[in-house]
């Protein structure tokens, strides 16, 4: 670790931040980008937990490290860490990695509008960053095919009573419900929103199949957003990983909420929904473009859009005396 020197790019999404791997990460192989996550999983988890951990991180820091994509017809590829590992997908790091990319040359620019086809575990996403006067601004992506697992699951969670989820994707495997069904609102502590979460999360995981139509690596759930009363106005309160909370709107899980409204014709194709997170007022706006499937499923792409900010740049080291320079969390 202590000749390990990694130059970051700092970014947000709506208050969500992204650590951009810029150099000084060790080769990351593997046949596919699924296998690559695996590699990393296995072999360089040390380097997560240095860079998403404290004293460099925090318990809600998020990073993306650039890996060689896999297919034909993707530009560039990207995993995605958090802190309880790495994720199969990330719409706020796409839009942060929209304006990255065109801004570091890793693709031509090109006004009004540079197409990025960027390859995540999930598969391909489709990214349009606005370029006007040489800058880049806003960012739209359109993800992979999303859908309705099941609604009105009945869920006896301990503490919360009887409650009703639904299961969607949208890149990652989600459970939504009402906020205020566990008896709180956004102004309630995040503790307890969190502790919720966790609660429903653990009793979901243990009744439902979680199964993605292509790959056992997609096949588990990575969160539960609180909702609004699902009716409007929308927003999503996301709790993923090791009770992590998404500050954005979660670009995966509004995809995912989209796929609902329209699983339940709250939404029709060509209809944009704004979907906000209610503790940053950030927002994205979602639409529904055109049906598609995925497996069994009848499906819908999504395209989200959104804005990211730079926040800064940062160089990484550690001295072989620190006795935390692996890192550490403090929940
Ligand atoms: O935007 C996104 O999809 C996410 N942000 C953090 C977890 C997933």
């Amino acid at each position: 670790m202590e000749n390990i020197v990694i130059n970051t790019v700092e970014m947000h999404t709506g208050g969500e931040p992204l650590r951009i791997i810029k150099s000084g990460y060790p080769e990351i192989v593997g046949k596919t980008i699924l296998d690559k996550r695996k590699f990393v999983k296995d072999n360089l988890d040390a380097l997560r937990k240095f860079l998403i951990y404290e004293p460099r991180g925090h318990y809600d820091m998020y990073g993306a490290v650039q890996v060689v994509p896999d297919i034909a017809n993707a530009d560039v590829a990207f995993l995605f860490m958090h802190n309880e590992g790495y994720s199969t997908m990330c719409g706020h790091a796409i839009v942060a990695l929209g304006r990255y990319c065109v801004d570091n040359k890793l693709v031509p620019y090109k006004e009004p509008e540079t197409e990025i086809n960027i390859q995540c575990p999930c598969g391909l996403v489709k990214a349009f960053v606005n370029c006007a006067n040489g800058l880049t601004s806003s960012v739209r992506f359109r993800s992979v095919p999303s859908f309705t697992v099941k609604s009105d699951i009945e869920v006896s969670v301990p503490a919360y009573g009887t409650l009703k989820v639904d299961l969607a994707y949208g890149g990652a495997f989600y459970a939504f419900l009402p906020l205020n069904d566990v008896g709180l609102n956004e102004n309630s502590p995040i503790e307890q929103i969190k502790s919720a979460a966790s609660a429903i999360a653990s009793v979901v995981k243990g009744q439902e199949a979680i199964v993605h139509p292509e790959s056992a690596d997609l096949s588990y759930l990575y969160g539960v957003i609180f909702t609004d009363d699902m009716t409007g106005p929308y927003f999503n309160l996301t709790v993923f990983a090791d009770a992590q909370v998404d500050r954005s709107p979660c670009g995966s899980g509004s995809t995912a909420r989209v796929a609902l409204l329209y699983h339940k014709k709250l939404i029709g194709l060509g209809e944009s929904v704004e979907i906000k997170n209610p503790l940053t007022n950030s927002s994205f706006k979602a639409t529904a473009v055109e049906e598609t499937h995925c497996g069994e499923y009848r499906a819908v792409r999504v395209e989200i859009c959104g804005n990211a900010n730079y926040t800064g740049t940062a160089t990484f080291t550690a001295e072989a005396q620190d006795g935390l320079k692996e890192g550490f969390l403090i929940a």
